[in-house]
């Protein structure tokens, strides 16, 4: 299985449509591989608090347009990353998941809103779904950046059967150490992959860790790219989530 992370960086130059049609491009080229994935909030920017409301869409919005037409275009799984997502309950922070026909396999709001008592604390609501997306060849997990803090739902995650998580991220440089071995803790406590793709550049003032990072089930970091813009394209084995939980079935240890 052929996973490509698209570490685009958010430039408040480049308008959010421009961006749109540059990461659809993107995800075109990325014909060939079976699972294509995207940073968190990328029409905005994850830290670009004031833009939430102005550039937020429903569900079935602009990006979910452009983003199902691309997958489809390439044949590819699409994790789109996530969107602000307008709905008459309130704001989220939604992701979106494509099938290789451009169908909406999932869609997940965010669990934990990041910011204590500011930003997308306060702006958006919080998701209650824990969801997974079944794939040919394996089940995603889906979470969102702040979440890779909270291992309870990478539990609940593995107990809905999923064996590789995503995780779109909009990670600040600040805590990039946080962020790689919370990857790995994430991989190695739940024997399951963990490809987690982030933000390169600045955007609203805050320099972006980007650093996307895939780990196999055994917590080897099978790729990391740098801090600017890159494809980070890695071949995986989604029989290796087995064949761990079986070589040294710590899973099965469980006590709560
Ligand atoms: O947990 C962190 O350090 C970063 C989280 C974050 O930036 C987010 O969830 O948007």
């Amino acid at each position: 299985m052929r996973a490509s992370l698209i570490q685009i960086g958010v430039n408040e130059d480049e308008s959010v449509e421009a961006r749109r049609r540059r990461v659809a491009s993107l995800v075109r080229e990325q014909a060939g591989a079976d699972l294509v994935v995207l940073p968190e909030l990328w029409t905005t920017g994850a830290f670009a608090y004031e833009s939430f409301e102005a550039e937020a869409e429903p569900l079935e919005g602009p990006t979910y347009e452009a983003m199902a037409k691309a997958a489809s275009d390439a044949g590819v799984w699409l994790h789109a990353g996530s969107i602000p997502e307008l709905d008459p309950a309130g704001l989220y922070n939604t992701s979106l998941v494509f099938s290789p026909s451009g169908e909406l396999a999932a869609a997940y709001r965010k669990i934990h809103r990041f910011g204590f008592d500011k930003g997308e604390a306060v702006l958006m609501s919080a998701g209650t779904e824990v969801v997974t997306a079944r794939l040919p060849s394996t089940t995603l997990g889906l979470a969102t950046c702040y979440d890779l803090r909270f291992p309870e739902l990478f539990r609940r995650l593995v107990d809905a059967d999923a064996e590789m998580f995503v995780v779109p991220a909009g990670w600040p440089e600040r805590r990039r150490s946080h962020w790689t071995l919370l990857a790995q803790a994430r991989a190695i406590e739940n024997q399951s992959y963990v490809v987690a793709c982030g933000t390169a550049g600045t955007h609203a003032r805050v320099p972006q860790a980007g650093h996307s990072i895939v780990v196999d089930p055994w917590g080897e970091v099978l790729a990391e790219a740098g801090a600017d813009e890159e494809i980070l394209t890695v071949d995986l084995d989604p029989a290796k989530v087995a064949t761990t939980r079986e070589q040294f079935p710590a899973l099965k240890d469980r006590v709560l």
